[in-house]
């Protein structure tokens, strides 16, 4: 089963896998990950070469999610290339690419594209932790610019990862933009940019990069993933399809982002803090919900989200 037909699937078939970035670094992580009960895996999101990414500590937990600013740090793109040549997997693996730069994005891009990987690949436009550079997604002339020209030569199937939106003339405009384009599915939302955590006690930061500056997830995230998901299933042709993610911590989280139109959800704060474990008890708490409401697939509820009764 490849995340494509996961993506569109009928039968409720393990809709839960990593966000990239997440316990996907390397290939033991990975295979973790893949011999658990996620629907998938998604990989370190890949730079044409290795990073070491910002200095420590660049990832911190609290009690509601996390912060991160870990730079990008990755084992370089022939390593995922590699590693999907390796690993003989019924479940689908999604290659998630982040070039520092457009021109970095298409020359990565043009590597998938000769190559003979023709699973998902994930294009993410929203990485808030590389010094000095923002983040593609809120540049929209920069979003359709990339998109102009990858499809001018990728041919295989394309998501991007979006940051999240706060505005519903943001939702309009980028929507119009994606609806232009032969996308398999767009992944909302990445981190909340450039939050800040502060320790009372030591009244300091508690990451070193940026001035302890970082990706904020977790609990704190989840209404604005469900109104990310929401909006752009409410904009984006049907067969665009739509990655939930953000601030899934239980079952009935990821219930809340499919009801909003999410086609699978994927987890990153909540899997970082309890090991791939998480997707048993994901899966588990999901199925409980949908038997106590008498629905037997996905597509029973997935986007009938109610307006106010
Ligand atoms: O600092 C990171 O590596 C990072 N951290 C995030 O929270 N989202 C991203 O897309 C990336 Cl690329």
């Amino acid at each position: 089963i490849s995340i494509a037909a996961t993506i569109g699937n009928e039968k409720y078939e393990y809709p839960f896998i990593n966000a990239a970035g997440v316990y996907d670094e390397t290939a033991a992580q990975m295979n973790e990950i893949l011999d658990s009960q996620a629907g998938g895996v998604t990989t370190k999101s890949a730079t044409l070469v290795s990073r070491p990414g910002n200095p420590l500590p660049r990832y911190f937990n609290t009690e509601l999610g996390s912060i991160n600013s870990m730079g990008l740090p990755n084992q370089g793109l022939d390593y995922y290339l590699n590693y999907i040549e390796e690993t003989n997997t019924d479940k689908p693996i999604d290659l998630s690419i982040s070039g520092t730069s457009m021109a970095d994005n298409l020359k990565a891009l043009k590597k998938v594209q000769s190559s003979n990987f023709n699973g998902l690949t994930e294009l993410n436009l929203s990485c808030p932790n590389v010094i000095g550079k923002p983040q593609v997604g809120y540049d929209y002339d920069a979003i359709e610019d990339t998109l102009a020209a990858v499809f001018e030569f990728f041919t295989k199937p394309l998501g991007l990862k979006l940051p999240p939106y706060f505005d519903l003339q943001q939702y309009d405009a980028v929507a119009s933009i994606l609806n232009k384009y032969p996308l398999t599915y767009i992944n909302a939302i990445n981190s909340v940019g450039n939050g800040l955590v502060v320790d009372a006690e030591t009244e300091s930061v508690v990451i070193k990069p940026k001035g302890g500056f970082g990706g904020i997830g977790g609990t704190y995230i989840k209404p604005v993933a469900l109104a990310n998901v929401r909006a752009f299933r409410q904009r984006l042709n049907p067969e665009i399809k739509i990655i939930g993610t953000g601030g899934v911590s239980t079952g009935k989280d990821a219930f809340e982002l499919i009801l909003c139109g999410a086609d699978i959800v994927e987890v990153g704060t909540i899997l970082a803090k309890e090991g791939p474990a998480v997707f048993e008890r994901l899966d588990t708490e999901l199925k409980a919900i949908m038997e106590a409401k008498g629905y037997q697939k996905l597509s029973d509820f997935r986007g009938k989200l109610k307006e106010y009764q």
